[in-house]
């Protein structure tokens, strides 16, 4: 896993993109640490007087921006103007999310954003995916899927919870797999074949779906549009 980064890289990368947050704006909230910096510099904007709205793509997210006194509300109320959110691993344009097992909700938040501003530290960058790609599914279909994943090459590991005995169970109440692949080559290939596998309820790689890559450093922040 790559979690290495410095909090004051993901702080610089995230309190710029909130920068970029406009009055009257609708925000994608993602989950994190790197995007809990965002939602705090939002908060402080709003406490300044910035018009925003914020749509959380998790429990924790949603917990942040409520003590942080950012107006909420649900994606089925309003469209999303600019998203931010974090990422375990950036390869030009695409990446692999989920580390918080929160991918479901953010694809769905992100995807539906007008600009989708990725959040990271410089040890989330790689010239190619190869973490693990969290794959939530369908209590019933653990098995399945884990076959069906092992007949991409992968190897799926079930996520296990840390403060309690058994799996991680998502905010939607699923589990999720780890899997390894290795190298990807072929990321849209890889995407397309796991949401088509019955039982997949969403997984981590999010292929061509950001326009900006925030990377954070202690000296700055470097901007890139992929
Ligand atoms: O499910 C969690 C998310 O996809 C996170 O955005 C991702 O794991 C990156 O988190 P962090 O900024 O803490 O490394």
């Amino acid at each position: 896993m790559k979690q290495g980064g410095s909090d004051a890289a993901k702080r610089a990368a995230g309190e710029a993109a909130a920068e970029t947050v406009e009055d009257g704006a609708v925000v994608g909230l993602g989950t994190g640490s790197t995007a809990a910096h965002a939602i705090r510099a939002i908060g402080r904007r709003v406490d300044a007087g910035l018009d925003a709205v914020g749509v959380p793509t998790s429990f924790q997210s949603r917990e942040l921006a409520r003590e942080e006194g950012i107006p909420l509300a649900d994606l089925d109320e309003v469209s999303v103007d600019v998203a931010i959110d974090g990422a375990d691993e950036v390869a030009g344009g695409d990446l692999v999310k989920g580390g918080g097992a929160a991918h479901a909700r953010e694809k769905v938040v992100d995807a539906s954003a007008d600009r989708f501003l990725v959040v990271a530290d410089p040890t989330k960058e790689a010239e190619a995916l190869s973490h693990p790609v969290p794959v939530e599914v369908l209590p019933a279909a653990r098995s399945t899927v884990a076959e069906r994943v092992e007949a991409l090459g992968g190897d799926p590991d079930l996520r296990r919870a840390e403060r309690k005995d058994g799996p991680v169970v998502t905010d939607n109440g699923n589990l999720v797999l780890d899997c390894a692949f290795g190298e990807i080559a072929d990321p849209e290939r890889l995407a397309t074949a796991l949401s088509t596998a019955p039982g997949v309820v969403e997984h981590g790689l999010f292929v061509g779906l950001a326009d900006a890559v925030y990377v954070g450093s202690e000296d700055g922040v470097t901007v890139r549009e992929p």
